[in-house]
């Protein structure tokens, strides 16, 4: 509670900002920036010789940094008392303190969803009830002040205690006549003592508003929003020059202990010093971003524009317009892609944030508002806030385009405009927009899906099995996970987060004069067709700014486009589109089937989108027969990016389980059901470690370098492929007797050695090997048995852990002593099932989706953020939030 220094009166409000100085309290050290006093208590006995400081004893009552803070938000403000407290809620806590049981008090209808919990409490536990009324039209204020008053003279009604006014309102962004209220108030009551009227300044912060000049008596801000800047703290600041007032609230902020902590203090301090340049780009931008929502027709709020009812009003009293933009869209769903759409727009509650934030109030911070109320209150449903922050706004208007074409609220023109699309909803189009096409595709044509599939571990027979031997394989529990979403600008996308690519093609452009006779006839295809693969190539290496084969992604595209134009077999309707997004939890490159997993929740969830296949909706599992159409594309995929692959990661990644899988004689013939022979869960039983040594390579050079070999020295490689088959042999009797562990680890270890001697191994496999054999723990040795597995030449290898007493002592020991060695150790369960689907994810994860939301504390529902979701997650959380879903449709499976 500091009264202002007279001396720096004239200084602009940036300079204010920006310099923290408090004669006051001068630092001991000459510091430029105000120290944190993160100290409880002061020492010494007040009055005495060794108190270093009269003001302060505890930090609940005083501490020198949010002294300094509050003398800099007194200077800032214009006022005599700034108090810092906890949250923008704990000033109205403060502040409602004073308003005793049976008063009243009369607010806004259209204010914060917090507010409005806060005093749906007070009325509830303390008899304090709260008329909610138009602020916006003073005379309806001044009605229900005048009534309030006489009725309380006449005995019939509770004392008018405090008037609660906010403007522009959140989130219509509503105007209130702060002078004009504040007269209406004071017609009827004309003291501070009888009637406070109270402000939240947050949607302007002083930098744009003072309303302490305007008549009203106390003011208070959100810090947590524009005072701070950054959305790392919550705050909350109370202003007034009234004296009496100021020490009714410092006695209840120090009787209830919620000042400001002295970090959060410092914090703020550091926020305020840029408040007037950040909030000058952040509404630069909002106009730009606002005028460009309004001519596209969208019902646009913001005091900015020349079509908004309360503008003069809003400039008679603030210097600006502010950063929160409020839209309309016609259409909650619509809403929903649009919010869920955007990149850069973070999908977040509160504002204020020097990063742009996206929101759908009625779901997120005004969910605690009971919907009915909403509706009386006309708060629309399918309202989009916008938050603006200080990124380019250039940027920040291609993003929004994107997300309003991809949800089907725009559609571009031959010349690049863009122009809003009809709903069946939106009637209320403006005349500033040009045109209005027609509606887009229903939605439910194209539902949203996840599917996923398990990566593979290859137990025996690795690269033998290109060659016709038998290998043993088991879906391993890492997984990767394709979202399917609708688009409705005629475009297809495919987002791979992992490798930092994100792609899109016009489906009109795609070269579909390639597609095979037989494709379009409906034929599911055995081989891949080279004049189509070749315009592939073509497309994705002149429309993608130059991907080439070096590139990761380049394999990665070209099999996504290979396996949806066979899937989808001719031009798909213009109008429609889709976006894909995998993400893969499994190392990518590493020999644990990532492309096999990749390809297979590709196929599967075109597959299901083009109706190829039926994934009824009362059954659980996914039959043997679909598996077998899902694994039949899913193979294709795996041969444009892997050359000549055997098909043995697919069909893992597809019918899950444990598998002894014969590569078919005739190669050109596909996958037949008695080449895959089901091992029950001989291998689930094992206890396997799979180490990733982090050396990359590339399965289809190492493939094609074996067969090489093969062509070149038939007689020695036939010898090596002979004794594989032999050790693959043994290890199916002893897997399927429930075996002997020290003769599979044998096998296990001369299977190696045999890769080995095909020159598919690396030093950094052979390191993994004399590290685990021997392995010493607890002065025991053990004799681990290690072998690559995939396509070798780095990549992971696979441990046999024992099953004995101290596995897990062993594992740990394992696993620590490898990652000292700088490589990645995933313990894993295997036998899991294959691919996976989950329709209509929003609802399947609803409960996942719920979160509490930050503004109102509310449990809230999903906010249309599912994509942002599926991309943000790290990839523990993806794991743990997707299989947590419990409705899953599953392949096979242990
Ligand atoms: N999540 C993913 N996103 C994009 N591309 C992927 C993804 N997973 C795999 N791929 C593609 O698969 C390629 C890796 O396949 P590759 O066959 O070389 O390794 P692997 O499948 O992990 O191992 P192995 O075949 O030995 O089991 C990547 O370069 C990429 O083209
Ligand atoms: C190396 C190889 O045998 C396994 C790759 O995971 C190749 C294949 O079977 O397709």
């Amino acid at each position: 509670m500091a009264p202002p220094s007279s001396s720096q009166a004239t200084w602009s409000f940036s300079t204010l900002c920006a310099t923290v100085s408090d004669p006051d309290h001068p630092d001991q050290y000459g510091s430029s920036s105000v120290p944190i006093y993160q100290s409880t208590t002061f020492k010494g006995l007040p009055g005495s010789a060794n108190k270093a400081s009269e003001e302060f004893d505890y930090s609940r009552s005083g501490n020198p940094t949010r002294t300094v803070l509050q003398q800099h938000l007194s200077k800032i403000q214009g006022c005599k008392y700034s108090m810092a407290v906890a949250t923008g809620m704990a000033c109205l806590d403060v502040i409602t303190r004073s308003v005793k049981p049976g008063e009243c008090i009369i607010a806004g209808d259209d204010i914060y969803g917090g507010t409005n919990r806060l005093l749906g409490l007070l009325a509830s536990n303390g008899g304090i009830n709260t008329k909610h009324i138009d602020t916006t039209d003073a005379s309806i204020l001044e009605e229900t002040v005048r009534q309030t008053v006489k009725d309380h003279a006449e005995g019939k009604g509770p004392r008018l205690a405090m008037v609660l006014l906010e403007t522009p309102t959140n989130p219509l962004l509503k105007v209130v006549d702060i002078k004009a209220c504040t007269a209406a108030v004071r017609k009827h009551v004309a003291s501070v003592r009888d009637t406070v009227i109270v402000m939240d300044n947050t949607m302007m912060s002083p930098a744009l508003m003072r309303p302490l000049e305007l008549g009203v008596d106390v003011v208070y801000d959100s810090a947590t929003k524009f005072l701070s800047g950054h959305h790392d703290l919550m705050a909350g600041v109370v202003a007034t020059n009234d004296e009496q007032l100021a020490k009714s609230y410092a006695f209840v902020i120090n009787s209830v202990g919620n000042a400001l902590a002295p970090f959060e203090s410092f914090l703020l301090l550091r926020g305020l010093k840029t408040l007037a340049i950040r909030l000058a780009a952040q509404q630069s931008s909002s106009q730009v971003i606002a005028t460009h929502l309004h001519s596209l027709g969208f019902a646009t709020n913001y005091p900015g524009l020349p079509s908004h009812p309360g503008r003069d009003a809003h400039f008679s009293q603030a210097k600006g317009a502010g950063a929160v933009i409020s839209f309309e869209t016609g259409d909650a769903a619509l809403s929903q892609r649009i919010v869920g759409g955007t990149r850069l727009w973070g999908v977040s509650v509160s504002f204020g944030c020097v990063n742009s934030l996206i929101s759908m109030p009625c779901l997120m911070s005004h969910a605690s508002i009971d919907p009915k109320v909403r509706a009386a209150r006309r708060l629309p449903e399918d309202l989009i806030r916008l938050c603006v922050g200080i990124e380019d706004v250039e940027d920040l208007i291609a993003d929004l385009n994107d997300a309003l074409l991809a949800a089907g609220a725009v559609q571009r023109q031959s010349d690049g405009s863009l122009v809003r699309v009809a709903t069946a909803t939106n009637g209320s189009v403006s005349e500033t927009s040009n045109a209005v096409t027609a509606a887009p595709p229903s939605s439910s044509s194209t539902p949203s899906l996840i599917v996923s599939s398990p990566g593979k571990v290859i137990l025996f027979g690795e690269h033998a099995v290109v060659h016709g031997v038998t290998a043993l394989a088991a879906s391993v529990s890492l997984r990767c996970y394709c979202l399917l979403e609708p688009r409705y600008d005629g475009r297809l996308s495919l987002a791979l987060p992992d490798l930092n690519i994100e792609h899109s093609w016009a489906l009109d452009e795609l070269p579909w004069d390639a597609l095979p006779a037989s494709v379009q006839a409906g034929d599911a295809p055995i081989d891949l067709d080279a004049k189509l693969l070749r315009r592939i190539v073509h497309a994705v290496e002149a429309t993608q700014g130059g991907l080439t084969e070096s590139d990761r992604s380049h394999a990665s595209c070209i099999a996504f486009l290979y396996l949806y134009m066979i899937v989808v077999g001719g031009v798909p309707q213009k109008a429609g589109g889709q976006s894909f997004t995998l993400r893969s939890l499994l190392p990518i490159g590493a020999g644990l089937g990532s492309s096999a997993a990749y390809s297979s929740s590709l196929a599967a969830a075109l597959l299901h989108s083009q109706q190829k296949i039926s994934l009824s909706e009362d059954s659980e599992a996914i039959s043997a027969a679909t598996a077998q159409i899902i694994n039949r594309y899913a193979f294709l995929s795996e041969k444009v990016i892997h050359g000549n692959p055997s098909g043995v990661d697919n069909s893992v990644s597809v019918f899950g389980g444990c598998l002894a899988f014969t590569r078919p004689k005739a190669p050109r013939n596909a996958l037949k059901a008695n080449e895959l022979k089901l091992l029950g869960n001989g291998l689930g039983e094992k206890r396997l470690l799979l180490t990733d040594t982090g050396v990359g390579r590339d399965t289809k050079s190492l493939v094609a370098s074996v067969g090489k070999q093969l062509e070149l020295e038939p007689e020695r490689v036939g010898g090596i492929l002979d004794e594989i088959q032999a050790i693959v042999d043994e290890a199916t009797k002893l897997l399927s007797s429930g075996g002997d562990e020290k003769t599979l680890g044998k096998l296990i270890s001369r299977n190696h050695e045999l890769l080995v001697q095909l020159g598919v191994s690396h030093p950094s496999l052979e390191t993994i090997r004399t590290t685990l054999s021997p392995l010493v723990v607890d002065s025991t040795q053990y004799a681990l048995d290690t072998k690559l597995t995939g396509a070798g030449g780095g990549g992971c290898a696979v441990t046999l852990l024992p099953s004995s007493s101290n596995a897990a002592a062993v594992q740990e020991e394992a696993v620590k002593t490898l990652t000292k060695l700088g490589m990645q150790c995933y313990p894993t369960t295997v036998g899991g099932a294959g691919v996976s689907v989950l329709l209509a994810p929003e609802t399947a994860l609803g409960k996942g989706m719920m979160g509490r939301d930050g503004e109102t504390g509310d449990v809230t529902a999903a906010s249309g953020g599912l994509r942002q979701r599926f991309i943000g997650l790290s990839n523990e959380e993806l794991g743990e939030w997707l299989e947590g879903g419990s409705m899953w449709k599953r392949a096979g499976g242990a």
